[in-house]
């Protein structure tokens, strides 16, 4: 394909805007042709933007659109299962913003729909897998230097979370990064999870269980936990080390910038993902860009996406009803492999 890929988004919030800007200026080889946004205002506002994109509330008659050869799903995510059957129907190319849908039912509907469809059509937003600082610890445990990972540690931390948060998406919506990330370094599936909860900051909105702590199991017998916090007030904060048999390797700690004055010393903190995970972004559609003109589907899977929100589902059940939770996981069809 000479002529760029044709590319609508659907959903122009902060994701959606980021991705169309991402796509006009800084990767190669695309171009946005349409935008759907129930809120007619924002998605004319972006199309605006755009020599030739056309505006739309209906997600669908954007991808029915002139020109389109490709779908960038940021629509939140109870919305992305319609979207997603709607762009299969038409045989389109789909990146879609984790997680894949909020649960794990009606991801496996996907994973069934795209199975009946033929061909893998569908890649998930799961950026980690891009970042550069994932990608070289992930090739260090790939090397087998530092032997088999026995634990991973992570803490993801927001800012502070938005108004329509809940307890669950701590896991659902946050977590489900740090899921993918440890099946993605381990290569292993978690077969069990266990999520407490400490007394709530006293700077969470009212109700919000937040922080939280999850201890994941793998199959092969290694344990991953995760400090989830998303209203840590200070800055947006992504860290992960493996302890392996032979060391331990760690990322997320980088400053960009130390500064040493007036009896203090120290770096500064990114403020949200947009920031941190910039470069990531940018890898990731452009490799979906790239893909997708050679005819290919690479990159995080629906299934991966489903087997992220079963883990997820998992969690859910063990923070309303405590304990261990063994997570119910599909036999993974050769169509994934
Ligand atoms: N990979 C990452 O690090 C991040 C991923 N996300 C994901 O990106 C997606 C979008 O998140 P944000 O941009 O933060 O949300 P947002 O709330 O800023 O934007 C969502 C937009 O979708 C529109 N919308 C709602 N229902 C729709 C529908 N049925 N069809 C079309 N448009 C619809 C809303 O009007 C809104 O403009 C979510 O899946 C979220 O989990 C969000 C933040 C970071
Ligand atoms: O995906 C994201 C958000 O949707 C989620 O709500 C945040 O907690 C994550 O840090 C961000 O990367």
């Amino acid at each position: 394909m000479t002529t760029p890929l044709g590319i609508a988004v659907i959903g122009t919030g902060r994701m959606g805007t980021d991705h169309v800007r991402r796509i006009q200026e800084v990767i190669s080889g695309a171009r946005v042709t349409a935008v759907a946004d129930v809120d007619e205002a924002r998605a004319k506002a972006v199309a605006a933007r755009v020599d030739g994109c056309a505006a739309h509330t209906d997600p669908v008659a954007a991808m029915a659109s002139a020109g389109v050869d490709a779908v960038l799903v940021a629509s939140p995510g109870p919305a992305h299962e319609e979207a997603i059957t709607a762009a299969l129907a038409r045989d389109l190319p789909v990146l879609c913003e984790k997680p894949l849908t909020p649960d794990a039912a009606s991801a496996l509907r996907l994973v069934e729909a795209e199975q009946a469809h033929g061909r893998r059509r569908v890649q998930v937003g799961f950026m980690r897998r891009y970042d550069p600082e994932y990608t070289s610890l992930k090739a260090l445990l790939e090397t087998g230097q530092l032997g088999r990972p026995l634990m991973l540690h992570q803490r993801h931390r927001n800012v502070a979370s938005a108004s329509f948060f809940t307890s669950e998406m701590l896991i659902s919506d946050s977590v489900a990064h740090e899921v993918d990330a440890t099946r993605w370094l381990t290569g292993d599936e978690i077969t069990a999870v266990t999520v407490l909860r400490p007394t709530p900051s006293a700077n969470a909105p009212e109700g919000l269980a937040d922080p939280q702590f999850v201890v994941m199991e793998t199959a092969s017998g290694a344990l991953a936990d995760v400090e989830i916090f998303v209203n840590c007030g200070f800055g947006y904060q992504v860290q992960a080390e493996t302890v392996c048999e032979r060391g331990t390797a760690r990322i997320g700690d980088g400053h960009a910038l130390v500064t040493a004055m007036a009896g203090r010393w120290g770096g500064s903190i990114a403020q949200d993902w947009t920031e941190r995970f910039a470069t990531a972004y940018d890898r990731e559609v452009q490799a979906w860009v790239d893909a997708t003109r050679r005819g290919e589907v690479t990159g995080p899977s629906m299934w991966d996406g489903y087997a992220a929100a079963a883990v997820c589902d998992a969690g859910v059940r063990s923070l309303h009803e405590g304990g261990r939770v063994e997570v119910e996981l599909a036999e993974r069809p050769d169509f994934y492999r």
